[in-house]
């Protein structure tokens, strides 16, 4: 039997490592499941909290909404009372989606007809006033953002952005009313209806927002909104106390492997390349078939030396790159390649990887047949460790997030040593 109660759905990888190091951080066990299982799982311990990673931020509509649903109704089969939609605090979509139409297909699933859209996060940066978008001081749409090969942002008001990718109307709670309090936001809520976008410029106003939207059916946004849900549920007796359990030691090589191209990657990737080896990936070679000098390259290292394989790139030659093979085959291209050379590092006894891009993260977790991850501490808000069952360490990092020594500063992390997680 699973006592599962709260789901999440989340559109890709890093994301869904995001949301569980919030929930983490709450004091509750979390599964972190790599898509849906194939087979029944109902051996193994349950918990509360189930994240369920998809990559489909950037797959045609239909496919997200297909596999969102299914999601779903393997989440509510399992008991989950609470489902949580989880996408990009910078609202990484297209013009068609996919965070509109998954979020109304879950809205009919479920039968309601109102939702609530907090992808607000403060402390990374991403605030929402008067329903526009801010990252840091910029608007989404003047923020390097602007620029992202797959989803570039390039207007930051959240109603304008949701209302050619939904049937349902959308609505606005605001500042004004979110620092009013909790009551004030349910007196807001009870006059809208459809995709209500939440105003958040800081902690306390996520902590008003869950105070007041707890008992919802369906969230949707980013991670930090999900951090004050647990102690509100704790506080009511819904859920119950819970333990930590001791992480794992891994030992072994080490590898980055960046395919992100934000403009924080970009930082990170020079300032780690000061002290380690790296080997840069072009994808108009790849387009020729030649990966055999990476991975020939990647031979003749020292799986225990600090090393990288990017493509990592200024937003001049990515689009260069779009230009000539198309912005999904450049970015396929890359994955690709960044998969491969994942299970070589593997296959040379690489067993702590750090991983840059939400898209990369997807594919090379793929690759190494990944399925359920145990969520270790934070390196960076938003980025913890995570740990296979079968050896291996990975910190998945959104393009955006940590400071620019991530990259060593995951390892030192590992190498210190890490007490305890929950999972
Ligand atoms: N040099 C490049 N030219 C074109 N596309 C690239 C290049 N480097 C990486 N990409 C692609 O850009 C996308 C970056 O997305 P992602 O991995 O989600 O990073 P982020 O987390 O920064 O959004 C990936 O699909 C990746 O393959
Ligand atoms: O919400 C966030 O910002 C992250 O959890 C996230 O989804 C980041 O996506 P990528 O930058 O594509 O990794």
């Amino acid at each position: 039997m699973s006592n599962t109660f709260f789901g999440a759905i989340a559109d890709d990888f890093t994301g869904a490592t995001d949301l569980a190091a919030m929930l983490s951080r709450a004091g509750v066990p979390v599964t972190l499941r790599i898509g849906l299982p194939e087979g029944p799982v109902a051996n193994e311990t349950a918990t509360a909290f189930e994240v369920i990673a998809l990559k489909i931020r950037t797959v045609p509509p239909e496919d997200a909404v297909a596999e969102a649903r299914a999601a779903l109704r393997w989440l509510r089969a399992r008991g989950a009372k609470r489902i949580f939609w989880k996408y990009c605090s910078t609202f990484d979509s297209t013009p068609r989606g996919n965070i509109g139409p998954v979020a109304d297909a879950l809205m009919s699933d479920l039968k309601i007809d109102r939702t609530v859209h907090c992808p607000a996060f403060p402390e990374n940066g991403r605030r929402v006033f008067m329903g526009n978008l801010f990252v840091n001081d910029m608007l989404l749409s003047e923020s390097p953002m602007k620029d992202h090969p797959l989803t570039p942002m390039r207007d930051s008001n959240l109603m304008r952005l949701l209302a050619p990718q939904i049937k349902r109307q959308t609505g606005l709670v605001t500042f004004p009313t979110v620092r009013r309090g909790a009551e004030a936001v349910r007196d807001a809520m009870a006059t809208l209806s459809g995709h209500v976008v939440l105003d958040a410029v800081e902690d306390c106003d996520l902590a008003t927002l869950a105070e007041a939207l707890h008992d919802i059916p369906l969230i949707c946004g980013g991670s930090a909104i999900a951090q004050p849900l647990p102690a509100l549920w704790r506080n009511t007796g819904t859920i119950g106390q819970t333990a930590t359990a001791p992480l794992p030691k891994v030992t072994g090589g080490q590898i980055v492997l960046s395919g992100s191209c934000s403009a924080m990657t970009r930082a990170q990737v020079g300032v780690y390349l000061k002290g380690a080896a790296g080997y840069r990936l072009d994808p108009l070679e790849l387009a020729q078939g030649n990966l055999a000098d990476a991975r020939a390259w990647l031979k003749m290292q020292d799986p225990n030396a600090p090393k990288i394989v990017f493509a990592t790139a200024e937003p001049k030659s990515v689009a260069a790159a779009q230009d000539r093979l198309g912005v999904a085959r450049a970015g396929a291209l890359v994955e690709d390649a960044l998969a491969q050379l994942a299970i070589d590092a593997r296959n040379m006894g690489v067993s702590r990887i750090v991983v840059a891009g939400g898209e990369t993260s997807g594919a090379v977790t793929r690759a190494l047949n990944v399925d359920r991850l145990t969520i270790g501490p934070e390196v960076a808000p938003g980025v913890p460790w995570c740990f296979t069952g079968n050896g291996l360490a990975l910190a998945l990092k959104s393009g955006n997030f940590g400071a620019e020594t991530f990259f060593n500063d995951a390892f030192e992390m590992l190498e210190h040593g890490v007490a305890s997680a929950t999972g």
